[in-house]
């Protein structure tokens, strides 16, 4: 399997789940992709984006030389839906800032966009794709402690401000649905989209 991400939390996840993927980095610039997608709904967005990456990694492999490839590609991406607005990674601590003070105490939906692209004989000969939503209950945490997270550097890398797997996990309260979908990898999804492509997860496992 090749993962299509530069996401070490995607990485872990799969490896804790018994996968040990060949790592290939798209370049998309998902601003531009964004930029095509206004108005769309944001299960449609994270999965059009997971796509473009998709897209790329591909070309990637079938530009090789390698024509004996059987493989499967995955691409993710993961945004945060809070008051009708998406959001990806804040970058900045100002920005994690606020949006820790609208968030706090509050609730938002997790989306993870997924695709899963079978290639064989150089080419692709099956793609599924779908998209996992988890809600998540925030801590009513106060300004201190929300200068005190956003200056530790974490939340400005991952979607939506916060890991459920690190130090934000002091301040997630509750989470409905599948919360390796909220690290960035829904492992129940990805297992029925490997099989609408004829792949069987367990024989994946090392
Ligand atoms: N460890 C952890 N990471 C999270 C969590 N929520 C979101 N993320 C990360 O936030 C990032 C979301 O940004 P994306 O654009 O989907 O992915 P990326 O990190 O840019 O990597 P690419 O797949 O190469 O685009 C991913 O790396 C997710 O793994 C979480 O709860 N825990």
């Amino acid at each position: 399997m090749v993962l299509g991400s530069a996401s070490p939390a995607r990485l872990r996840v799969l490896r804790a789940a018994g996968l040990d993927p060949r790592v290939i980095v798209s370049d998309v610039d998902e601003d531009a992709v964004l930029d095509t997608l206004h108005g769309a709904p944001p299960a449609e967005v994270v999965v059009a984006l997971a796509g473009a990456k998709a897209d790329a990694v591909v070309a990637t492999i079938l530009a090789s030389d390698d024509h004996a490839i059987d493989t499967v590609v995955l691409t993710c991406d993961s945004m945060l839906l809070f008051d009708g607005e998406l959001s990806g990674k804040p970058h900045t601590v100002d920005v994690a800032r606020a949006q820790w003070r609208r968030m706090r105490g509050r609730s938002a939906e997790l989306l993870t966009g997924h695709r899963v692209s079978r290639i064989r004989d150089s080419r692709v000969v099956g793609t599924a794709q779908a998209s996992a939503a988890t809600t998540i209950r925030f801590a009513d945490i106060d300004d201190a402690t929300v200068d005190a997270y956003a200056a530790t550097g974490e939340p400005l890398a991952v979607a939506g401000a916060f890991t459920l797997d690190g130090l934000g996990g002091w301040f997630v309260e509750a989470i409905d649905g599948d919360p390796s979908s909220v690290i960035g990898i829904g492992l129940p999804t990805v297992r029925l989209l490997l099989a609408d492509v004829g792949v069987d997860v367990t024989s994946l496992w090392r």
